[in-house]
């Protein structure tokens, strides 16, 4: 009975003692001593195996793995529970980093087991990391345990860092090193700030992840890991400005090469080579290049450029793009797929093209004016996307003046889209193509230089050209193609 009476009051007892206990430990942060002691006391009965990454190699070199340990580490939540951390302000305002002191120790898990990392540094300054490990976890993890810091280091580098825009300059023969001279690359322009389809702009996006996780793929098709894009379309329709949102939306430097600067293909190969990877390879223009050929520079210099057995000495990871006025004048091998992968075209604006310009720009979703200037597009006159921007960005303060002002434009400036002025211009563009490629078969070339010729020719552009004018409008998901 007296058995009962004390376990019946002893068990309550008991609980809120320990209960009281806990709010103690926990309440004067005790717990992490208790937490100390236990731990030392699980070390008691494990062997463990240490090994350090030190700063430097024997070299005096950079120990790469050293970094890829230290962004690692600094990226782990488990920081917080550190003894002792060092805060930094970041580069976004208010961003507050956190940095693991030295000789402080942080814990990580990996495939279930426990392992810690101290950050040493020794009376000398020489600093490295300390790998603890428990021996029986070390050959089940170790291996992929390190992969795994690699693979993460690799990302946090990708998306920390400070993207540039390299330019080729001309140097003098006895300096052929350093061809490439880089600025930050801060363009504001982002997929959302385009018009253009929403449903293209996704297919890219789409495109470029699949690409960024393509590495086992390419390599298992012993391809090299590249992609490559043609941008083409009528000046002013935002080809540049895509090229500065693949950039931004991949964070990868972007080396723009000016080919009026390249002497020859060796010194093409030579730039080639010293670009790195994770980057954007562009080449604006190559139409006007390809009819005008201002260098010693051959076209199979610049084929090889983007497919030659060359590119798979250069770095990996690279997206490659071109930009061009039209390509129809263009050698189908020079745009065979393999040498490029995916084609967008760039058209003048049509409505839906104005009213996600008049939504960024103006603000406007609606407008009583709206239904006229559909009018006037579906008439067939057009304007470029920067031409419509400019007169948005003039008249900002006044919507209703700046969608007069665009309405004007477009009837004045817009109509000659569609009638002899640009066909005039894609017509010279034709001409003059026809003329590089020297290609005497078919139907327009019999007699290619006689003015009757001449005309039919003009004729036929014109006809290419309102056919196209329909076919191609603002549906650009069509000419998006892969690997075909
Ligand atoms: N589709 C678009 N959406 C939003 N803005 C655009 C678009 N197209 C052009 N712009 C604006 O027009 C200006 C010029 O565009 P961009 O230089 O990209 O054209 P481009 O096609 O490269 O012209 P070019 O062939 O002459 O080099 C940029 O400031 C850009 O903001
Ligand atoms: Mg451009």
């Amino acid at each position: 009975m007296g058995i009962l009476r004390n376990s019946v009051i002893g068990i309550p007892v008991l609980v809120v003692v320990l209960f009281l206990v806990r709010v103690v430990l926990f309440k004067t942060g005790l717990i992490y001593t208790v937490k100390k002691w236990r731990r030392k006391m699980v070390d008691w009965f494990h062997v463990y195996q240490f090994y350090k990454v030190p700063e430097f190699n024997d070299n005096l070199q950079e120990n790469q793995l050293y970094r890829r340990v230290y962004a690692y580490l600094n990226s782990l939540s488990s920081i917080e529970n550190s003894d002792y951390t060092n805060l930094f302000a970041g580069r976004k305002s208010n961003e507050i980093i956190l940095r693991l002191d030295r000789n402080q120790v942080i814990g990580d898990e990996f495939l279930g087991a426990r392992v810690c990392w101290i950050n040493g540094e020794d009376e000398e300054g020489s600093r490295s990391f300390v790998l603890k490990i428990r021996k029986a976890d070390k050959r089940r993890i170790l291996g992929s345990y390190l992969n795994h810091i690699h693979t993460v280091s690799e990302e946090i580098e990708q998306r920390s860092k400070e993207p540039k825009l390299f330019m080729n300059v001309v140097v003098s023969d006895e300096k052929k090193n350093g061809r490439w001279r880089s600025i930050p690359f801060t363009h504001p322009c982002t997929f959302e700030n385009i018009a253009m389809e929403a449903d293209l702009k996704e297919k890219v996006k789409s495109d470029l992840e699949s690409f960024l996780k393509g590495k086992q793929f390419y390599s298992r098709l012993g391809r090299v890991w590249k992609r490559s894009y043609l941008l083409y379309g009528p000046s002013g329709t935002g080809k540049s400005s895509f090229v500065a949102a693949m950039a931004s939306f991949l964070n990868y430097d972007v080396y723009d090469i000016d080919l009026s600067k390249v002497e020859d293909d060796s010194d093409l190969k030579m730039i080639l080579l010293q670009t790195t990877c994770r980057s954007v390879i562009v080449i604006e223009d190559l139409d006007r290049f390809l009819s005008s050929k201002p260098t010693a520079l051959s076209v199979s210099g610049v084929l090889n450029f983007t497919d030659g057995i060359l590119s798979s000495c250069a770095a990996d990871e690279r997206i490659m793009v071109f930009t061009m006025t039209s390509k129809e004048q263009i050698d189908p091998a020079v745009l065979r797929p393999g040498r490029v992968d995916v084609h967008i075209h760039f058209p003048l604006c049509d409505f839906a093209a104005f009213k996600a310009l008049a939504s960024s720009y103006l603000g406007l979703k609606e407008h009583k004016l709206f239904p006229q200037v559909e009018g006037i597009f579906r008439n067939g006159a057009s304007l470029s996307p920067a031409e419509i921007g400019e007169l948005m960005i003039a008249n900002r303060n006044s919507p209703s003046r700046a969608l007069k002002s665009v309405i004007n434009a477009l009837q004045t400036d817009g109509d000659r889209r569609g009638t002899p002025a640009t066909t005039r211009r894609l017509v010279h563009e034709r001409t003059s193509s026809e003329d590089y490629e020297g290609d005497t078969s078919g139907p327009l070339c019999g007699g290619g230089s006689s003015p009757a010729a001449k005309e039919f020719k003009k004729l036929y552009g014109l006809l290419r050209l309102k056919s196209n004018k329909k076919s191609q409008s603002f549906n650009l998901a069509r000419e998006l193609r892969n690997g075909s």
